[in-house]
């Protein structure tokens, strides 16, 4: 019965899988109404092109233009609405298959102003990623600070001894999120005793901790008696311009370290500072300079063959994302082709209708599920796990096997003053000439949209990728509340991604031949937003100059 035992053997690979996959339902229906709508579009154009009036000709034609171009970008849209898809992780496989045998991961995180991005805050985000439910000698946390900030550092020296409470506190009481800063602030006081006295016990250091680095960040300064700690504060004993510094870099956790323990004696994950070196004279590409110098860095002290990569402003919110993204680079069908598992930009501060539409409901809901049911979502420059391999511009080939033992692990026979030395010399602004960095190698220059531009880099060598978006969120932020921000942060993604539009990256030119054309109208989606308001500027004050003027640019009667 060669039937039956076919299915069962499908279905044993299909118990064998560590992710299933399933379309969005209410296709058919999206689709009849997608059919009406270019119907629709079609009947406009066709009354445009057949009633050209004789009074008001060129406004007529400029509303037709606009059609045309609505009717375009309508189109674009489509190629991520036919066929969205949803994920879930089978993480009991994952445990039962692999136990802790798991690979190492390095985590940045980025910061660049301790002015704008209050160091704190910073240690809320750094202190949510040390206390990942995953094995603590495999996590190393790097914190780039392109503001070359004293406090930063000195933040990051408090943040690495209230860890040693604060990891097993998380873990004993198996508590979400992991943020101290947003823990306290949502969770209520335990009921029982014992539990009530360590809850207000760690609260209390928490709080201390942060009231001392808040006031070093008042003053600007950093107490002399507590630089005599750490030799890092050393870096600083010249005054440093965040404009123009050599390269610092300080491990101020070593995991390897068998004296590295928490106050329950259990290993510590790796953390590691680096301000990278600045110069007037050279430029530093912003955030993608700063992850480029990250991954050297880190090659020389963990070597993690996956990288997680987190904006200071988003704390990680979920302790088994780092488990859920295991379970897509593991599975054994479809592990090999993903470079990167994408989670959503959540944020905490703004509400599902906040009117500027901050909370990008439709992009994270939609989009990025239509962009996995292609090939899988954007890279969105935070929340998003990536492989180091790939990262640093391997091609797909069907024969490449990852070795997920990789990584730094032991002791080797340098002492960390001489990795520190080593680091340092990978962290300096020449270290990039005539190389490869930022072109072939690593987060690509020359956008503000880098992650972008990166991410269909890496699609176009062959790699899918995965959008993750279990019901509790991986990572939540900050996003901007005000209009000014909002209008900020709006220009510089479109000019971004217009810019790729514009260059040799275009979707449409670059992706030929590498990617299906769905994909590059996909990415012509965002790419094409700043050329969009034209035509929208056009249709919302022509017609209404025109009804002042008494010309009709709509048919007065239907
Ligand atoms: O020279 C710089 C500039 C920025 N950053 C850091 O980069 C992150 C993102 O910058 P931000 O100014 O907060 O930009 P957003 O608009 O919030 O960022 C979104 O858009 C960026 C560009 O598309 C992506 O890189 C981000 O990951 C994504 O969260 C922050 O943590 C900064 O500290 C640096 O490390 N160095
Ligand atoms: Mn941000």
């Amino acid at each position: 019965m060669p039937l039956v035992s076919n299915s069962i053997s499908l279905r044993e690979m299909e118990m064998e899988r560590l992710f299933a996959t399933e379309k969005v339902g209410g296709r058919a229906l999206y689709k009849l109404q997608a059919v009406t709508v270019f119907l629709g579009i079609c009947l406009v154009l066709c009354y445009r092109v057949t009633h050209i009036p004789a009074a008001g000709t060129a406004a007529w034609l400029g509303m037709l233009a606009a059609e045309l171009w609505f009717g375009f970008y309508w189109i674009l849209t489509q190629s991520v609405r036919w066929r969205p898809i949803r994920r879930h992780t089978f993480k009991d496989r994952l445990a039962a298959r692999y136990g802790e045998r798991l690979p190492c991961v390095d985590i940045f995180v980025c910061t660049a102003d301790p002015r704008l991005e209050p160091p704190s805050l910073v240690m809320a985000t750094v202190l949510s990623l040390m206390a990942y439910n995953y094995p603590p000698e495999k996590l190393n946390v790097y914190l780039s600070d392109d503001g070359c900030s004293i406090l930063n550092f000195y933040a990051l020296w408090e943040a690495a001894s209230f860890a040693k409470h604060w990891l097993p506190f998380c873990r004993r009481y198996n508590i979400e999120p992991r943020s101290p800063a947003a823990y306290f602030a949502q969770s209520d006081k335990p009921y029982d005793p014992q539990a009530l006295e360590e809850w207000s016990f760690v609260k209390g250091l928490y709080e201390e901790m942060t009231e001392r680095i808040d006031s070093s960040v008042r003053s600007d300064n950093v107490p002399e008696e507590i630089k005599a700690n750490h030799k890092g504060f050393s870096e600083w004993s010249t005054r440093l311009s965040s404009k123009d510094h050599q390269p610092i870099v300080q491990v101020v956790i070593d995991g390897k370290d068998r004296n590295a323990v928490d106050n329950e004696g259990n290993v510590l994950p790796t953390l590691v500072y680096m301000a990278r070196e600045k110069r007037p004279q050279y430029h530093h590409n912003f955030k993608a300079g700063a992850m480029n110098t990250l991954i050297r860095v880190s090659s020389v002290i963990s070597n993690s063959p996956i990288i997680l990569i987190v904006d200071c402003d988003m704390y990680s919110n979920n302790s088994d994302a780092i488990r859920d993204a295991m379970c897509f680079f593991l599975d054994q069908e479809m592990g090999h082709k993903i470079a990167f598992v994408q989670n959503p930009q959540n944020y905490n501060n703004v509400t599902k209708n906040n009117i500027y539409g901050n909370s990008s409901n439709v992009f994270n809901q939609v989009e990025l599920r239509g962009f996995d049911g292609l090939v899988g979502p954007l890279y969105i420059g935070t929340g998003c796990f990536h492989r180091r391999e790939i990262l640093c511009g391997r091609r797909f080939t069907n024969d490449y096997k990852e070795d997920w033992d990789r990584g730094i692990k032991e002791k080797g026979n340098l002492s960390i003053d001489q990795i520190e030395e080593k680091a340092k010399s990978l962290a300096t602004c020449i270290y990039e000439h005539n190389t490869q960095w930022g072109n072939e190698i690593g987060v690509t220059y020359g956008s503000a949209a880098e992650d972008i531009i990166t991410g269909l880099i890496i699609h176009c060598k062959g790699w899918i990728s995965v959008f993750n978006n279990p019901p509790r969120a991986a990572f939540t932020g900050v996003g901007p509340t005000t209009l000014a921000h909002t209008i900020q942060q709006h220009k510089k993604w479109c000019e971004g991604v217009f810019s790729i539009f514009l260059s040799k990256y275009c979707p449409f030119i670059f992706g030929n031949g590498n990617i299906s054309l769905q994909l590059q109208m996909a990415y012509s989606i965002y790419s094409l937003w700043a050329p969009n308001s034209l035509p929208t500027l056009y249709y919302l004050i022509i017609p209404s100059v025109g009804l002042l003027k008494g010309i009709p640019l709509f048919p007065e009667r239907i």
